[in-house]
C-alpha cells in the first residue's frame, strides 16, 4: 500500500479562487455550430485544490458560490473529489462559465470568458473572513486570475496574501497571466503582480511571465535565458524560494513536448522532455504542473522527484477529459516508470 502523504506543518492548503462552469463544444466542434456543451468544473486554484485532495493532501477551497443548482452541483463535485468545502461562501448572484472549443489538425483551441459580474467577482473585498478561512491551513496557493477579475478580486487577492504571509503561511503563486481578462478593465497588471510574487515561497510561471513582472526582455536561448530571467525574478523579490516552469513546444495541436524545471537561487532542476501524443484536452494541464510538483513539496520528496511529479502529472492531464487531474500516486509512479501496454 502507498503511504497517503500528509501536508507538512499545519495540515491544510487552501485555494483561494473562482470556480468555474465550463462549457465545451463536444467531439471538437465549434461552439459557433454545437448542439449541445458538455459540463466540468474548472478554475486554475480549484484544478489544484482537486488534484491535491486526490493525491491525498487535505485542501480547503475559498471561493463563493451562487445559491441554487449550479452553486450545489460544484459544492457535489468538490466534495465528491475530497475537498473541504467548508470556506466555499453561498450568496445570490451568477456563476462565472467560460466555453471552449477543443482544437484539432491545424485549428487551435478557443476559450471565450462568460464570467464579467460574477458572484465571485462582485464579492466585496472586505467580506473574506481571512483568519477564519485560513484556519488550520499552512499554506495558501493563489494564481494570476484572480486579481485579473477586476479590482475587487485584486484587493481579495493582495489581501489573502497579506494575511496568509502574517499568519506564517507559505505561499504559492501561479502567474497564470490571462490577456483577456486584464483587458476587460482599467488595470495595472504589473503592480498587483508584483506585490503577489514578493509574498510568495514558490512561483509559476516561465521567462515570458518574468519579463511581464520585470518588464524587461531576456533575449537568451533555451536555459540560459530560463536561468537569466530566475535570477532576475530572485533578486527582484527575495522572499521567493523556488521557481518553477514548464517549456511546451506544440508538434501539432493534439502533440506536445513538454520538460519542466525548478530554479533555487544556487542552481535549477530540469527533466528531460516528455513527448505527448494523442491529446485529449489539455486545459488544465498547468494547473496539475502545479498540483504535481506541490506535491512532492508537500510530501517531503526533494526538488528532483517533486519536478518530476509535476511533469507525470500534467502529462497525465492531457489524456483526460475536463479541467482536473483526478490521478493518483500510482499513475505518476507508473508513468515515470514507463510501459504504456493495459494494466491488468
Ligand atoms: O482561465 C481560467 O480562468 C481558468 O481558471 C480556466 C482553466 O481551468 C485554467 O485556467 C486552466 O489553465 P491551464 O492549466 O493553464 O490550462
Amino acid at each position: 500500500m502507498t503511504p497517503r502523504p500528509q501536508s507538512s506543518g499545519k495540515s491544510q492548503l487552501a485555494c483561494f479562487g473562482e470556480i468555474l462552469l465550463r462549457l465545451s463544444a463536444p467531439r471538437r466542434q465549434m461552439l459557433s455550430t454545437a448542439q449541445a456543451l458538455d459540463i466540468h468544473h474548472g478554475g486554475a486554484e480549484a484544478n489544484v485544490a482537486v488534484a491535491l485532495a486526490r493525491l491525498g493532501h487535505r485542501t480547503r477551497l475559498v471561493s463563493a458560490l451562487p445559491d441554487g443548482p449550479l452553486g450545489d452541483g460544484a459544492i457535489t463535485f468538490f466534495r465528491g473529489h475530497g475537498v473541504d468545502i467548508a470556506a466555499i461562501g453561498r450568496a445570490p448572484g451568477r456563476m462565472g462559465l467560460y466555453f471552449l472549443s477543443q482544437g484539432a489538425s491545424l485549428r487551435p483551441s478557443d476559450i471565450v470568458y462568460d464570467r464579467a459580474d460574477s458572484l465571485f467577482a462582485l464579492m466585496p473585498p472586505e467580506s473574506w473572513d481571512w483568519p477564519a478561512l485560513f484556519n488550520g491551513c499552512g499554506w495558501l496557493h493563489l494564481s494570476g486570475i484572480t486579481p485579473a477579475l477586476g479590482p475587487g478580486p485584486a484587493q481579495a487577492a493582495l489581501a489573502a496574501a497579506r494575511a496568509a504571509k502574517s499568519a506564517g503561511m507559505r505561499i504559492s503563486f501561479d502567474g497564470n497571466y490571462r490577456a483577456r481578462l486584464w483587458e476587460s478593465w482599467d488595470s495595472d497588471p504589473r503592480a498587483v503582480l508584483q506585490e503577489l510574487v514578493s509574498h510568495a515561497d514558490l512561483f509559476f510561471g516561465n521567462y515570458r511571465d518574468i519579463a511581464l513582472l520585470l518588464d524587461r526582455p531576456f533575449s537568451g536561448e533555451g536555459p540560459t535565458r530560463r536561468r537569466e530571467a530566475a535570477e532576475a525574478a530572485f533578486a527582484a523579490f527575495p522572499n521567493l524560494q523556488r521557481i518553477a516552469s514548464t517549456a511546451r513546444h506544440v508538434e501539432h495541436v493534439d502533440c506536445h513536448r513538454i520538460a519542466a524545471r525548478i530554479d533555487t537561487w544556487d542552481g535549477a532542476t530540469q527533466t528531460e522532455e516528455v513527448r505527448v501524443p494523442g491529446i485529449v484536452d489539455r486545459i488544465g494541464g498547468g494547473d496539475a504542473f502545479a498540483a504535481g510538483l506541490l506535491h512532492g513539496l508537500l510530501a517531503g520528496r526533494d526538488d528532483e522527484q517533486a519536478v518530476h511529479s509535476g511533469l507525470a502529472l500534467t502529462c497525465l492531464k492531457h489524456s483526460l477529459p475536463g479541467d482536473a487531474a483526478t490521478f493518483g500516486q500510482q499513475d505518476i509512479d507508473a508513468f515515470l516508470a514507463g510501459g504504456l501496454d493495459v494494466r491488468r
